[in-house]
């Protein structure tokens, strides 16, 4: 245990998927009394959406992790309305939801370019301010990650997750026969024929009494929240994590999956979901797969076995199962395919919602000016 906690340190470290910071607007500057003049405002802080920029980044380029905005010019003889003070820009990777320290949601920063503003400058004095000017807004703000990718990827450690991302995707995560070799998430990006290019991200660390804060507990689920749907991976010969642990066959892993997304929230149980049935090379693989096609058709009759705590309250429908062996590449190229699909038909359901919007919008116009 103490093993595994200084590994994951050590590599959870180079990964930092929320920060804490202080940021304050400029003070404004000073009204000129004898000439009526106005001092200019303080500057505001903006956290700003850029390529290429992560927060472990912002941490390492600002240790103190305070941002201030540029103080506003004093009024003069020369110049009655003193200069605005220099906006403070915080660049910060695509993804973040940015927050007060008491959870208000300041924004979003869905794409390159999105501005979220932090701290307002204090206004320049003025005749309305017996020509003292104001302080600007102070606050300590969090950025949070939640990586943007088109499908996420859950399992067990073990199921082969990473296994799958390289022979999906041009990722290169480390594999290895232990549990817990991914420590941080991964993406990958799916190519086609079509230049069309989906991403996947591999969401390590979710283990059986995961909502209990076992192992790294929920940490990673969050990033589930933004992809649009979600990849199921599990062994086809079942899963034990360590030799007092329960042995968990393919179904009973998938019902476990179910439930520690449902408690994380109950949404993500409803995004659409493919499952990957992994490890199809192993003997006996076809005879498992057979049955757990079965018990997924069943699934009431065949959770008895899980204590009732342990079963989802909605089973999942899998919009595909599909048999692959990442080892010997079997089935990736159906996933490839079911993958695809999948997005593409709720793309196309969603360009329907939109046009059918719009068209009850016209009709409710034209109805009005009859
Ligand atoms: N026989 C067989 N072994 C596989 C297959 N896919 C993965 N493995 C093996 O299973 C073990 C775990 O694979 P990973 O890809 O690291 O599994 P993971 O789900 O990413 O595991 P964690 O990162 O620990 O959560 C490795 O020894 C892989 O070589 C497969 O299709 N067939
Ligand atoms: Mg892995």
């Amino acid at each position: 245990m103490v093993h595994f906690t200084r590994i994951c340190f050590r590599k959870y470290g180079n990964f930092v998927d929320n920060l804490r910071l202080f940021v304050r607007g400029g003070t404004g500057g000073m009204g000129l009394p004898r000439l009526g003049g106005r001092g200019g405002n303080g500057g505001d802080v903006w956290v700003v959406a850029t390529k290429n920029m992560t927060l472990k980044r912002i941490k390492d380029l600002y240790p103190r992790k305070r941002f201030i905005g540029g103080t506003g010019g004093n009024s003069s003889v020369r110049a009655l309305k003193g200069e605005t003070g220099k906006d403070s820009e915080i660049f910060a990777p695509v993804g973040i939801t940015v927050t007060t320290d008491d959870g208000r949601i300041l924004g979003h920063l869905n794409a390159e370019g999105d501005r979220v503003l932090v701290a307002k400058g204090g206004t320049g004095g003025s005749f309305y301010s017996t020509f003292e000017p104001s302080k600007g807004q102070t606050k300590h703000i969090r950025l949070d990650l939640k990586l943007i990718a088109d499908i996420g990827m859950v399992g067990f450690p073990n199921a082969g997750k990473s296994s799958l991302l390289t022979a999906l995707s041009n990722a290169t995560p480390q594999i290895a026969s232990y549990a817990f070799t991914t420590l941080k998430p991964e993406l990958g990006n799916l190519r086609y024929e079509d230049y069309k290019q989906i991403t996947v991200a591999d969401l390590p660390g979710l283990i059986e009494g995961a909502h209990l804060n076992k192992g790294m507990g929920h940490k990673f689920l969050k990033h589930v929240e933004r992809t649009k749907q979600l990849l199921f991976v599990v062994d086809v010969c079942g899963f034990q994590l360590a030799s007092k642990t329960p042995f968990r066959a393919a179904f009973e892993a998938v019902q476990l999956l179910t439930k520690e997304l449902e408690l994380y929230k109950e949404e993500l149980v409803l995004k659409p979901a493919i499952l990957a049935v992994n490890k199809m090379d192993l003997p006996n693989a076809e005879d498992k797969l057979q049955e757990l096609k079965e018990q997924l058709q069943n699934p009431d009759e065949y959770s008895d076995g899980l204590p009732d705590d342990m079963i989802p309250k909605n089973h999942l429908t899998f919009r595909h199962v599909v048999p692959v062996s990442a080892k010997t590449g079997f089935g990736i190229d159906v996933l490839k395919r079911c993958i695809r699909e999948s997005l593409d038909e709720d793309a196309v359901m969603a360009t329907k919602a939109i046009h059918q919007e719009k068209l009850q919008a016209l009709r409710h116009q034209s109805r009005e000016h009859l």
